[in-house]
């Protein structure tokens, strides 16, 4: 088996402010497998806030280079790696190889029927004048406004202003105490928000078990894997997979039938990425109760045969993308 790596950049539409950072462009780390002819690709930018970078998540890979082209499998990649993007990045790419190899659909492989998948458009951190102008330009119908704790309330009500006919999600990115979201949730109950992701820091939420809280919660950063989900649920209504937190489809797959049995919400999540990180995110998000995969979206460009979005709703990703 044959190994690439290759780190690329690509430049946002515009600056990405969460409540902690603003970025102008994102780094991902690509990888591409080759076996007896046939490629198969996948695509990485890391887990931000465990300190994974896309460069990061390349240099785990080049050390592991003899034993990959030693050849290596979606079995092998589970327990050679532990979960984050290293091991997405390569298990997406074991997948696509495995289509190509075989000349059959990731539909045929996994035995899941595609349909289309509406997702979140993110309204990003800005004046609320901005905001109000960004949702009012907005074609989705799903929107999800990134909020601080000192600016939600104007940051929602200006999206709710614009866009009156919308279906609203709120994203906390960490930024609240539990007394701050009490008292926003006791300002925009009447204003129709479907839901609010990670409101408290991870590690800090743990007064959510106490807190039945009328707008549903959705945890993200406070949830990874497997190992989380019974603290997750008795806080949270949801919780984010995400592809690089999980370490890829395989494992995504898996955790999405444990947090149904769990009784928990599946959201499918996304850095900003390339259609590439979004067509396994695609598969993941069939059957989901929310889909936040609107990654290129952000991005001035994408890559060749890239996944398809109108008005929110995105379409099967093309068999030469992936899969
Ligand atoms: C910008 C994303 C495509 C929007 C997506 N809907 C989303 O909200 N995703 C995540 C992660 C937010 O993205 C972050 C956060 C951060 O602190 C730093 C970065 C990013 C990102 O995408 N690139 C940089 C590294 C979410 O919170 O749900
Ligand atoms: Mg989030």
């Amino acid at each position: 088996m044959k190994l690439t790596t290759a780190l690329e950049t690509w430049e946002l539409k515009r600056t990405f402010r969460t409540s902690r950072r603003s970025f102008d462009h994102v780094e991902t780390a690509m990888v591409t497998l080759e076996k007896d002819g046939a490629k198969g690709r996948g695509e990485s930018v890391g887990v931000n806030y465990h300190g994974e970078t896309a460069r990061s998540v390349q240099g785990q890979i080049e050390q592991l280079r003899d034993t990959i082209e030693t050849g290596l499998s979606r079995e092998g990649v589970q327990s050679l790696l532990p979960a984050g993007g290293a091991r997405n990045a390569l298990d997406c790419a074991l997948w696509d190889l495995e289509c190509k190899s075989k000349a059959q659909t990731i539909w045929a492989l996994t035995g899941i029927e595609p349909s289309p998948v509406t997702t979140a458009y993110t309204i990003v951190i800005d004046e609320p004048h901005r905001m109000y102008e960004a949702a009012g330009a907005a074609p989705e119908t799903l929107l999800k406004i990134k909020v601080s704790a000192a600016g939600a309330f104007d940051q929602i009500t200006a999206v709710r202003e614009a866009r009156p006919d919308a279906r609203l999600i709120v994203d906390g990115n960490q930024d609240f105490t539990l007394e701050q979201l009490q008292a926003l949730i006791a300002r925009i109950e009447t204003l129709g928000i479907e839901m609010i992701e990670q409101p408290l820091p991870a590690g800090a939420d743990a007064g959510l078990s106490d807190y039945a809280s009328p707008i549903p919660l959705c945890a993200d950063e406070s949830f990874h894997t497997q190992a989380d989900i019974a603290e997750v649920a008795g806080r949270y209504r949801y919780a984010s997979v995400k592809l690089e937190k999980t370490g890829g489809l395989t494992n995504a797959l898996a955790l999405v039938g444990q947090m149904q049995d769990a009784g928990l919400g599946v959201m499918i999540g996304c850095w900003a990425a390339t259609s590439l990180s979004m067509a396994p995110a695609f598969v993941a998000a069939q059957g989901a109760a929310y889909a936040d995969i609107d990654g290129p979206l952000l991005l001035k460009s994408d890559r060749a045969d890239a996944m398809d979005y109108r008005k929110g709703v995105v379409a099967s990703p093309h068999r030469r993308l992936w899969g």
